[in-house]
């Protein structure tokens, strides 16, 4: 698939697939090489996170658990409510637990900088954070994050998990939406 599929919804492609899956193995190779011996849990943030932990988790060599978490902080649009709502909490106890946050995007960082002063407050023994995107320049608070796949632009994406309105999360690159797609 690429982007003439999508008809005019796309304005063009970000990241291709072979880019992020590049990424993700470099990325691996390094949750690898840090959590050597550990056992690791790794907490998915639904729904968006699903296609980099099932794609990042198939790279982990370590010993892993999965675990996932919902919560949602932008409804239908495209900007953060700010307010974040647990949807789905975790089945697992963190107590002692290495944790590693698995998210595809960290955008204004409210969601996630919420989100690990949550999970650390349950008594794991380490929460750090992958993210396969962030937007530098549309952080609104900082979160200290230890795997980054990529720095992007702050505009809105799609695509790879990403979705507008629950569309695109399907699609197996990063790419940006036409404006007519939002503004109607
Ligand atoms: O840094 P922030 O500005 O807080 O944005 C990042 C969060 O927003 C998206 O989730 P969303 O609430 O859209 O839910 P979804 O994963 O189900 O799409 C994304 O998956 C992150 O969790
Ligand atoms: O750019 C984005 N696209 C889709 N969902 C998002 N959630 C935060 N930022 C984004
Ligand atoms: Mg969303």
């Amino acid at each position: 698939m690429d982007a003439s599929d999508m008809g005019k919804d796309l304005e063009k492609v970000l990241l291709t697939q072979e880019q992020i899956e590049t990424r993700l193995d470099e990325m691996a190779a390094r949750i690898d090489s840090d959590y050597a011996g550990k056992d690791l849990l790794l907490v998915g943030v639904l729904r968006g996170a699903v296609m980099v932990m099932a794609d990042l988790s198939r790279r982990l060599h370590t010993s892993i658990e999965m675990d996932w978490m919902a919560v949602s902080s932008y409804g239908s649009g495209t900007k953060s409510s700010g307010v974040v709502r647990i949807l789905k909490d975790l089945d697992t106890d963190l107590h002692g637990r290495h944790v590693l946050i698995v998210e595809d995007i960290i955008d204004s960082g409210l969601t996630l900088s919420w989100l690990v002063s949550n999970l650390r407050s349950r008594g794991p023994a380490s929460v750090e954070i992958a993210t396969l995107l962030r937007k530098p320049e549309a952080a609104k608070v900082e979160v200290d994050v230890r795997y980054v796949g990529f720095d992007i632009p702050t505009e809105f994406v799609v695509g790879y998990g990403l979705d507008f309105a629950e569309k695109y999360r399907h699609l197996p690159f990063v790419g940006t939406l036409a404006p007519h797609v939002y503004s109607g």
